[in-house]
């Protein structure tokens, strides 16, 4: 957990560093440092960025760079690293992936200010900007497919509220919430760094809710919290009167929203970005998805954290990083609305049907820059050039794309009209087409990345422009010609114009020839150097300050149009910003039809019932790694949960596809619910409202929890939450415990979810006798992974049947996996007397037996004995004969017959 201090809470302070003796830019030095004791100080010094003291050690390992040191202080020298200024984006990127903040601090003066108030004054400088997790704008320190959130949560009288928003696009959202849903919120941000009051961070019944999260909080204190605070913060910043506009904020949600304004105001120090006003994401709105569930699913990272191999990775089909933020933010939240999902799904049929339409688009969307990342940098005035180059672009990309579905279409499914939702995003596209042609005459060909280092505005945009630049490159040419005619007057044919940044243009001659220039008063002496001395002249320096002085008013004139091009462009903010949403969504869209008809999906048919049926589903993660492996296709499989069987007792050998089938059904109503065609030959499903999935769990360190009691807090979550609107998905409950109390527990659980929650479920076990079950409860049918024994092998054939397993076929698994051979002959006859009945005095009886395990030891190498080959009628006959000797009755004389008839015999 790290800490901000606040630097108008600690001015007054005293300094907690002893300065005593201190340089004065130590002295400077230090007491800002004061103010960040959180952050690592990029403390700026010339053409680098300086880290002294504990921040330098720290940088220094953090970035495999030098420590070095720079004078003492106190009589101990001062460790020091530096980074170069114009490459430090990379040294920021890997500090704050290592979990560091950063102070940027700046020279606020030229040097040459500081000289006049004396020689020893040291150059003002001050903390222009936190860099934070959460705070980030640059792409180099951005994921450009992944959104970045800041987030707040507050509790006010019981109520909690929480808001988040993305610094990089402007997207802000409140959101109601309870202890409860807190941590499945929490869990579908993702956040990258979250705000929390020190009060509620203290409170032990956030602990568990904190854990997870304990790497990106940053402590606040309470007083930001404040909900007038807030309110007159918000006002401020959306310029309103009254909060109505943005719909009705419970008072926690407006204190975390006020949290996050302050926070940003704080690190950006009061130049706040471009944010759309909040928008509030209501509860229930979204499917309700915990963190545990998220995890087993492996819906936008995998279990050890990657994105490949989850969901989002093998559906992600968008050409955009605007489209693929859009996608995961999506898949995170899956909506709950049938209406709403349906007009999702109307536009992906509507691409799904045109090819030659589908295919354009996406042409277009991959020419297509991310404006929203670039709105957000000018809007902060953190862009350059390349920013405005990306608006001109994605603009027109913009243009072209409402052109293009603005045609009539090669469409089979008979629409006159187009769906809503396309109707919706064109109209969100508006016309920019005024601002494209601002921003195309301006602009130059090759544009820098910064501003300050000019050249990016196009000829003939500016009048004064043009006139400053031929004024410069005219004396430059006039500079070139004095070359020529020097030469000529001095006779030294390798005389030289040259520049350097220190002395400006100079004429250099070989020192061997100086002296015939030393007496000519025209040529000034400047400096001599080994092999090589320098002059200039009057005419010289008179034309390099005309070169100079257009090159300074070339560039403050290009800064000055810079600005009020941003300005232009930030006039139109807000319909930009709809604009690059309404691209994101296309490409989405575009995306999901692409993916269907790659992979042969279907519109699933979504209402308000309580259906789930699902015909031919796939796993798309495993059906794509089986492909990938080129090994045998994916067998597909029904799963009707409905009216006498909402309940599925699913039983059957290890490795014989449960857990696939289990998550295959889960995914797909993610799927369907964010709009997506699913992996089946139909779906028809009532939606969904929280999705519970216990498939597999591991022990929780952080919170000191066995695996055992990880799967007891996560069923103990289904049991008291899921509803009969809910789709509960468990795998093994109660494996992690002794035999009779885990099928105990697993019983009870079926009854509960069968009784109390009357969802729709499906209940996967080894703990055969569950099936029992079924004749008491009407909603509850079993069914089985078929398999085929063959030739004493075991066939997994995939596929779901009715009906129960008997067994499990574990030591079958076993012994694929490669456990030793006594182990698997031993787990075979423990097998055989637990399975004669009476298990517990069948188990009592192994204990007394445990010698028996070198029996099978034994009995392993009596097997592998008799399997060696038979031996030819000559060896037997051989081996006969030795068996037949006794060697105590025989005279040496017989002894040696009897070694040459043996030996005769080999022969
Ligand atoms: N429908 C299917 N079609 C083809 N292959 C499948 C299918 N389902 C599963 N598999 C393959 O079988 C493997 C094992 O599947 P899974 O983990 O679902 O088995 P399980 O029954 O849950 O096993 P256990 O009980 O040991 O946890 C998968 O990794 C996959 O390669």
């Amino acid at each position: 957990m790290n800490k901000i201090a606040d630097p108008s809470n600690t001015k007054s302070t005293a300094l907690s560093f002893d300065t005593e003796g201190a340089t004065p830019m130590m002295m400077q030095f230090l007491e800002i440092k004061e103010q960040y004791q959180d952050c690592l100080l990029f403390y700026r010094m010339g053409d680098f960025y300086e880290l002294f003291f504990d921040d330098a050690v720290k940088a220094a390992e953090a970035l495999d760079i030098a420590l070095t040191k720079r004078g003492k202080h106190q009589g101990t020298e001062i460790p020091m690293a530096g980074v170069p200024v114009h490459s430090h984006e990379n040294y920021l990127q890997r500090l704050i992936r290592k979990g560091f903040r950063v102070a940027v601090c700046e020279q606020m003066e030229d040097p040459a200010e500081a000289k006049k108030r004396g020689a020893k004054s040291v150059v003002k400088r001050g903390v222009v900007r936190l860099i934070t997790p959460g705070t980030l704008t640059e792409d180099s320190l951005l994921d450009a497919r992944r959104h970045n959130y800041l987030a707040a949560v507050s509790e006010i009288r019981g109520k909690v509220g929480l808001a988040w928003l993305d610094m990089s696009t402007g997207d802000f959202y409140v959101q109601p919430s309870d202890m409860g849903g807190l941590s499945a919120a929490l869990a579908r941000l993702d956040p990258g760094e979250l705000l929390i009051s020190d009060k509620l961070l203290n409170r032990s019944d956030m602990f568990d809710i904190y854990t997870d999260y304990k790497d990106v909080i940053t402590p606040q204190p309470a007083s930001r919290f404040d909900a007038d605070n807030a309110q007159l913060r918000l006002k401020k910043l959306y310029e309103v009167a009254a909060l109505d506009a943005f719909g009705g904020f419970e008072i926690a949600e407006l204190s975390a929203a006020g949290a996050l304004i302050d926070y940003v105001d704080l690190t950006q120090k009061g130049q706040m970005p471009r944010l759309s006003p909040p928008q509030r994401l209501a509860q229930g709105a979204a499917m309700e998805i915990d963190a545990a569930t998220r995890r087993s699913l492996e819906l936008t990272q995998t279990q050890s954290g990657e994105r490949k191999g989850s969901l989002l990775s093998v559906i992600d089909r968008t050409r955009t990083g605007a489209g693929a933020r859009q996608l995961a933010a999506r898949l995170s939240a899956p909506l709950t609305n049938a209406g709403d999902i349906n007009k999702r799904l109307d536009l992906v049929s509507y691409f799904h049907d045109r090819d030659g339409l589908r295919s354009d688009l996406r042409a277009a969307l991959s020419e297509c820059p991310d404006i929203e990342r670039a709105l957000s940098r000018l809007s902060i005035g953190r862009g350059g050039p390349r920013d405005l180059a990306a608006m001109r672009d994605g603009l027109a990309c913009a243009f072209a794309i409402g052109n293009l579905l603005h045609k009539p279409d090669g469409g089979n499914d008979g629409l006159t009209t187009q769906p809503p939702a396309l109707a919706d995003h064109l109209t969100a596209m508006g016309h920019h087409g005024d601002l494209v042609d601002l921003l195309r005459r301006a602009l130059g060909e090759s544009l820098p990345l910064m501003a300050r280092d000019g050249g990016f505005i196009a000829g003939g945009y500016h009048p004064a422009l043009d006139e400053l630049r031929m004024l410069s490159s005219e004396s430059k040419k006039l500079i070139a010609n004095l070359q020529a005619r020097y030469i000529e007057q001095t006779a030294i044919s390798s005389l030289k114009v040259k520049h350097n940044n220190v002395l400006g243009y100079f004429i250099e001659v070989p020192a061997k020839q100086a002296d015939k220039m030393m007496d000519v008063d025209e040529f000034i002496h400047r400096q001599t150097m080994a092999n090589a001395v320098r002059f200039t002249t009057v005419e010289l320096s008179e034309l390099e300050s005309k070169v100079s002085k257009a090159g300074d008013q070339a560039l403050a004139l290009e800064l000055e149009l810079f600005d009020t091009l941003v300005t232009g462009v930030l006039e139109h903010a807000d319909p930009i910003a709809r604009c690059a949403q309404a691209l994101a969504g296309l490409d989405v869209s575009a995306a999901l039809a692409e993916l269907a008809r790659d992979q042969g999906c279907v519109r699933p048919n979504i209402d308000e019932s309580l259906a789930f049926d699902i015909r031919a589903g796939r796993h798309p993660v495993v059906e794509a790694a089986l492909r990938e492996n080129a090994s045998s296709p994916f067998v597909a499989n029904d799963c009707r949960l409905e009216d006498e069987q909402s309940l599925w007792l699913i039983t059957g050998p290890n490795m014989a596809g449960k857990s696939t089938f289990l998550r295959q059904n889960a995914l797909i109503a993610v799927l369907a619910q964010i709009g997506a065609f699913v992996p089946a030959q139909s779906a028809h499903i009532g939606v969904i409202d929280r999705l519970f999935s216990r498939v597999g769990a591991a022990d929780d360190l952080a919170r000191g929890r066995s695996t055992f009691m990880v799967e007891m807090v996560e069923t103990a979550a289904i049991l008291n939450q899921a509803s009969n609107r809910s789709l509960v998905i468990l795998d093994e409950i109660g494996r992690g415990t002794a035999t009779f109390d885990g099928l105990s527990i697993a019983w009870a659980v079926v009854e509960n979810l069968h009784e109390i929650n009357k969802c729709r479920g499906l209940f996967a076990t080894h703990y055969h006798e569950l099936t029992a079950l079924a004749a008491k409860l009407a909603h509850l049918s079993c069914h089985t992974m078929l398999i085929k024994e063959w030739q004493g092998e075991v066939v997994f054939l995939h596929e779901v049947g009715a009906g129960s397993a008997d067994r499990s076929y574990g030591i079958h698994v076993a012994q694929l996996a490669g456990l030793p051979k006594p182990v698997i002959k031993r787990a075979e006859q423990v097998l055989k007397t637990l399975e004669k009945g009476q298990q517990g005095g069948a188990v009592s009886k192994l204990a007394d037996d445990l010698p028996l395990f070198a029996a099978a030891i034994e009995q392993v190498k009596q097997e592998e004995k008799s399997k060696t080959p038979a031996l030819s009628p000559e060896q037997q006959a051989l081996l006969d004969a030795v068996t037949e000797i006794d060697p105590d009755n025989l005279t040496p004389r017989e002894a040696l017959d009897t070694l040459y008839r043996l030996r005769a015999m080999r022969d």
